[in-house]
């Protein structure tokens, strides 16, 4: 239960353009101070929560109204508060170190399932990797080396009011090192085109995360602004990113 694995960082931000500022206002946010983004989740218990649901029922689904659906349910729903937590924390002892003070504005999750309303029909939304539309401004993060965006979510059953929940990836990560080390070292890595730091103890997780293996969070965004699915609110610099693969520290 312990393993975790993926993608964790934490990050500070600038508030690099401002396209709508009473929304800015609104969230409380001051343009002269920093943001702290982090991301990361339930540190494996998710993933334990599956493999037992596998174990016991395979890949079949749940009748909505048995014990083991509500059991399920209750396990997934502190799995979700469990990873919430998990971000407070990671943010608390980064301001502590920084001898810096915070307020969460926004917490989201993109790995869940929620019982959903759409096209007139009760069922059930699954996301995983997207971010959801209908809980208001949500963050879109691009890479370490690209401006990540807060954004207002449009409503749209079309979507099943769901959003991309990052650039993402344009190159699988074992093709990583082998494409970047014959052109950066690992501390050529530390710093990215936008003047911003990394910290990154992990030698394959630092190509593996490098910007080039994602897409330009730009084109994602125009995408969605095309669609209508979204607002830009404001653009976010990259200032220092801490990245781990969410291993243990003590
Ligand atoms: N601002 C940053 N964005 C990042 C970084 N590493 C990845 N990303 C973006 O986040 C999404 C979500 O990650 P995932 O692991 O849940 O897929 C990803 O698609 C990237 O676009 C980072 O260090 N800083
Ligand atoms: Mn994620």
């Amino acid at each position: 239960m312990r393993e975790s694995g993926g993608n964790h960082f934490a990050e500070l931000q600038s508030i690099d353009e401002v396209y709508d500022a009473a929304v800015l206002d609104a969230l409380a946010i001051n343009k002269q101070q920093l943001q702290l983004l982090v991301h990361s989740g339930s540190r494996g218990l998710g993933q334990f929560i599956l493999r037992q649901h596998i174990e016991q029922h395979g890949h079949r689904g749940l009748a909505v109204d048995t014990a083991d659906c509500a059991a399920y349910l209750l396990a997934h729903q502190q799995a979700v508060q469990f990873a919430t937590l998990n971000r407070r924390l990671i943010a608390q002892r980064i301001l502590l170190r920084l001898s810096a003070n915070g307020q969460a504005l926004l917490d989201i999750n993109h790995n869940l399932v929620l019982p959903a309303q759409m096209h007139g029909l009760q069922g059930w939304v699954h996301r995983k990797g997207a971010t959801p539309a209908d809980v208001g401004p949500v963050v879109i993060p691009g890479s370490r080396g690209d401006f990540s965006y807060l954004v207002l979510p449009l409503a749209s059953d079309l979507s099943l009011n769901s959003l991309a929940h990052g650039a993402g990836r344009k190159w699988i990560r074992s093709e990583c090192k082998g494409r970047l080390s014959p052109r950066y070292t690992v501390a050529q890595l530390s710093r990215t085109k936008l003047g911003s730091h990394v910290i990154c103890a992990d030698r394959q997780l630092i190509y593996e995360e490098a910007p080039e293996a994602y897409k330009p969070a730009e084109n994602i965004i125009s995408t969605l602004e095309g669609a209508g699915l979204i607002k830009v609110i404001a653009r976010l610099r990259p200032v220092l990113t801490y990245k781990t693969r969410g291993e243990c520290c003590e």
